[in-house]
């Protein structure tokens, strides 16, 4: 088992790592998230000792890195892939790390092997791609057959069918009953791959918990509404009218409230009975990954701009019109998103036929009037929030 304790790594006046306290153990593989930069790696070189903890204190097995006696056979490690001497073989770099731990030349071929890589032995790793390069350190991190793993992102740089060679090794890893501590940035990737997942954001840490719980958490139905643009009065009035019924409700970006612990047919009667009128009631499931990047929203070192393109933006030539989405019908049971009206249009006069096994056809619509069809979000229809 690896534990920490209160762990924190200041690089001068920057904290790197704080006060952070988690146990990974054996037989589970434990994902370690967080953005870019909120400590990762840092955490990982403080376990395997390469780096010394400010205050607090990380320990394999009950001692530190250090104090582990012929530490290469108890912990295997990939940290960095590019580390590796890019004029020896793949052979001769594992063969030079084996000697080092005393670990039999035999087994260096065996993990060749396992991962994949004996056709390419004899070739110097310099040439090797960033895959082939993943695949040779994670070699080197099987090279002892340790109980304790760490991955720091393992599965940069590889394709489909190495990523899917990853993740079925560290399950494989982990019912050997091994203790198998991955790091990532990439909860889709976690949420197939680990049991537990342990959250930091900013060094600090964010969620500690099976990755079932982090599903049935975050993954929660809910319902966008959305009201007339131009009246921005009845968007307040719903808002409050909602929150008075009990409803737990959230502004998204665009200006439509995100509505969790009211079914939709509420939602509906209490935009009646406040006399609000609807543009949007639409049923979702936020996305595991909306779910983490909400929680790790505030920790985020590196955000981007609108890229404005100053003194570059080019005239659309005379005539150009731009393409419009294509918005798949998707039937809701029971409702629908209407594209927002163009201004004096009826919102309710679009053609979408009603939903139900039961229901009517509906009558060939008329056709539109000339001009701009409406601009309707493609989300609008979608059955889960994609964005
Ligand atoms: N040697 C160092 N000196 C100064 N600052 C450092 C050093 N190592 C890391 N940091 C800073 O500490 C913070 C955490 O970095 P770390 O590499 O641990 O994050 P990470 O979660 O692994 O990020 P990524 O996913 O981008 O690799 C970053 O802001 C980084 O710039």
């Amino acid at each position: 088992m690896i534990e920490a304790v209160g762990l924190t790594k200041r690089y001068g006046a920057k904290t790197a790592v704080y006060n952070l306290s988690f146990q990974v153990r054996p037989g589970a593989v434990t994902g370690f998230l967080g953005p870019n930069g909120a400590g990762k790696s840092t955490t990982m070189r403080m376990i395997l000792g390469l780096d010394r903890p400010t205050s607090g204190q990380v320990t394999i097995g009950g001692r530190p890195f250090r104090q582990l006696p012929n530490a290469p056979r108890q912990v295997g490690a990939l940290l960095d892939a590019k580390a590796v001497h890019g004029g020896r073989s793949a052979r001769n770099h594992l063969l030079s790390l084996a000697q080092l731990s005393g670990i039999p030349a035999r087994r260096v071929d065996e993990v060749l092997g396992v991962v994949g890589l004996h056709d390419v032995a004899k070739k110097r790793s310099k040439g090797f791609s960033l895959g082939m390069g993943q695949r040779l350190g994670i070699a080197a991190a099987l090279l002892g057959d340790p109980q304790v793993l760490l991955f720091d992102e393992p599965v940069n740089g590889l394709d489909p069918e190495g990523i899917l060679w990853v993740r079925n090794l560290m399950k494989q890893l982990a019912a050997e009953g091994r203790t198998v501590f991955v790091s990532s940035h990439l909860m889709s990737e976690m949420a197939l791959t680990a049991d537990h997942l342990i959250v930091i954001g900013r060094g600090q840490l964010m969620a500690d918990m099976s990755v079932k719980d982090f599903i049935s958490h975050n993954s929660a139905d809910f319902a966008r509404v959305r009201t007339p643009q131009t009246e921005p009065q009845q968007r307040e009035k719903l808002l409050a009218a909602l929150t008075e019924a009990g409803g737990q409700v959230l502004s998204e970006p665009d200006g439509a409230l995100r509505v969790t612990g009211l079914p939709l047919p509420r939602i509906s009667d209490v935009a009646h009975e406040a006399d609000v009128r609807l543009w949007e009631l639409s049923p979702h499931q936020a996305s595991l990954e909306e779910a983490y990047m909400r929680m790790t929203q505030g920790a985020v070192d590196y955000r981007s701009t609108a890229d404005e393109k100053s003194g570059l933006m080019q005239q659309p030539p005379m005539g150009y019109v731009p393409p419009q989405p294509q918005i798949p019908e998707v039937p809701q049971q029971g409702f629908y998103a209407p594209p927002p009206p163009q201004p004096g249009q009826n919102p309710y006069a679009a053609s979408v036929p009603p939903a139900g096994p039961t229901a009517p056809a509906a009558p060939a619509a008329p056709a539109p009037p000339a001009g701009p069809p409406a601009a309707a979000p493609a989300d609008l229809t979608k059955p889960e929030d994609a964005r």
